[in-house]
């Protein structure tokens, strides 16, 4: 029989840190492969992309936890730009949701699909440079295999503007499909990948005894839900919530700090 996925409200979820014994329970005697996203989740939500920092303490945290567990950060954003941001060596990096790879030792890969789409990504990015020029506070972001629209400063009358803009680049464009996120439309690779299809590819790569480990993952966004799906019946997906939306998460933390406590609360246990 195939297994559904099971969508529950956000603000339904039991809470990762008041549910320890249960959480711990799931945690018994395998080997956790950790998750976590970038924004929203290691750093609070900001105006300007290029302004997300994590902080000293967060670092330390996802360091030790990485010290004593598998540990890969999966993000929208350039494998380049959150690999920095994070700064940390030792850990598994996805970029433009998951289409580019890198780990420790020189583990490297890129999804061979995704470079046919360069040309159509480049020439998307060219005409929204072009037509947002006049919106004040929009925004273009190009990733390697992404390009993001962010509308966070643009005023709510012209928000509307922004999305005809972007439905007329996607429509010019080949290849491609939009989707979105947290005040952000991304232009990327109209194909069969995202977080959650990384997140397994990278699990398969680690060669794991499939019934000891147990993979964890944390985020906060629509892009996140790709990865609680493929996990819903083989992981442990753990929600942000910052609004009640449907989710295929299974627990959930109501803020970045509550993120930091949650990592270091899994150090001090597999340590
Ligand atoms: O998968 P993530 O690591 O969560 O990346 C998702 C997108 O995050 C960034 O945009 C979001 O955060 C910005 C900084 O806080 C905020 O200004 C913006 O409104 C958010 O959508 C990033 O800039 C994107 O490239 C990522 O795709």
């Amino acid at each position: 029989m195939s297994k559904t996925a099971k969508r529950r409200f956000s603000n339904e979820l039991p809470s990762a840190l008041e549910n320890t014994a249960q959480l711990n329970g799931e945690l018994q005697d395998r080997q956790p492969v950790v998750f976590l996203d970038f924004d929203g989740t290691l750093t609070p939500i900001v105006d300007r992309p290029e302004l997300a920092e994590i902080s000293p303490e967060m670092r330390d945290s996802v360091h030790r936890l990485g010290k004593c567990c598998i540990l890969a950060i999966v993000s929208g954003r350039d494998l380049d730009d959150v690999r920095v941001k994070v700064g940390i060596d030792e850990v598994y990096y996805a970029g433009s949701h998951g289409f580019h790879i890198a780990g420790p030792a020189g583990f490297g890969h890129e999804l061979q699909q995704g470079s046919q789409f360069l040309p159509s990504l480049d020439k998307a990015e060219q005409a929204l440079l072009r037509q947002l020029s006049q919106i004040p506070g929009a925004q273009v972001e190009r990733k390697k295999f992404a390009v993001a629209i962010h509308f966070r400063r643009v005023a709510n009358e012209q928000v509307d503007a922004v999305t005809a803009v972007v439905d007329r680049v996607l429509a010019d464009s080949e290849g491609l499909r939009k989707t979105g996120g947290k005040k952000i439309f991304e232009l990327r690779p109209d194909i069969d990948w995202d977080k959650g299809k990384a997140v397994n590819w990278l699990l398969g790569k680690l060669q794991l005894a499939k019934h000891k480990a147990v993979p964890i993952y944390v985020g906060d966004d629509l892009t996140d839900e790709d990865a609680f799906r493929e996990l819903q019946h083989r992981g442990i997906g753990i929600l942000v919530r910052d609004e009640v939306r449907p989710t295929l998460a299974r627990y959930a933390l109501d803020s970045v700090d509550e993120v930091g406590t949650l990592l270091r609360r899994l150090a001090t246990l597999f340590e």
